[in-house]
């Protein structure tokens, strides 16, 4: 992994994630042919777009899964070049996947901490114990400074709702990211109400001066809880405008190709 700053240290704010004019081809299939986003601390950015338009390739260059064929990817100000997702977790990006990836018969403490789990010195200065009590008292600290009710921290996560689930998995990206967090279609099986604590979070997330990046088709969702929205088509960003100027009809115009304002 290496950072510049050619280009990009002057910005004001510096970018918490961003990528500029980015391409991506699989053999003759191109994803993206000039794909770009900015998201300052603070705020959240939707990224919408039909079907195909490229939004998961997207995702997957800026999660460091894959490397674009041209342009350039953004953390905390500086472009950087990143060869795996352990590049991006270590540059303070993290991903809250669709599928969760909680471990189900986990806890929630232990699916917080899993991959990051907190030792006691053992008595002969080897691996120690867990430290449970440690990395309950982290779990407990974290979900409460996003607010987050939970029944209990001890249960497996599979006796969880759905809506609680996600703010587990939403909690653990927050726990360890310094710059920003990825989410990818977070209200998608949710009902209404599950869907709209969820953007209480994605709120919560953005206040503590993180970015968010939003991958999702609930267009309602993305202008109630997105300061800017950005919509791809055919690879490309064809538009990047604040939620407040955009409507439904305006977005699903622009997603499926009637382009009213290039960026
Ligand atoms: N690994 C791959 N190999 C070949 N083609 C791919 C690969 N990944 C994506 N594509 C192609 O790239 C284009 C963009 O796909 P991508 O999954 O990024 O779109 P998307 O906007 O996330 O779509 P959806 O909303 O349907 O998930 C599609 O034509 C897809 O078939």
């Amino acid at each position: 992994m290496t950072t510049r700053t050619r280009g990009v240290a002057s910005q004001d704010p510096p970018l918490a994630i961003g990528a500029e004019h980015v391409a991506k081809s699989f053999g003759h299939v191109t994803a993206l042919r000039d794909a770009s986003i900015a998201v300052r601390p603070g705020e959240i950015v939707a990224l919408c777009g039909d079907n195909g338009a490229g939004k998961s390739t997207f995702l997957r260059v800026l999660q460091g899964i894959y490397r674009p064929d041209a342009g350039r990817v953004i953390i905390g100000g500086q472009e950087v070049d990143l060869t795996s997702v352990r590049d991006a977790q270590a540059l303070g990006v993290d991903t809250v996947h669709q599928d969760l990836a909680l471990a189900p018969d986990l806890s929630t403490v232990d699916n917080i901490f899993l991959g990051h789990e907190i030792r006691r010195r053992g008595v002969l200065g080897g691996f120690g114990i867990l430290d449970r009590a440690e990395m309950a008292e982290r779990a407990d600290a974290a979900l409460k400074e996003l607010s987050i009710a939970l029944p209990s921290l001890t249960v497996p996560v599979r006796e969880l709702s759905g809506g609680q689930r996600q703010a587990v998995a939403i909690a653990r990206a927050v726990m360890w990211s310094s710059k920003a967090v990825l989410m990818d279609e977070p209200t998608a099986a949710l009902a209404a109400r599950q869907s709209r604590i969820v953007c209480d979070l994605m709120r919560s997330v953005a206040d503590r001066g993180l970015g968010v990046l939003v991958v999702s088709h609930d267009l309602p969702a993305v202008l109630e809880v997105a300061h800017r929205v950005v919509v791809l088509w055919r690879g490309k960003t064809v538009l990047d405008a604040p939620a407040a100027d955009l409507t439904v009809p305006d977005l699903v115009a622009t997603m499926v190709g009637h382009v009213k304002e290039a960026a």
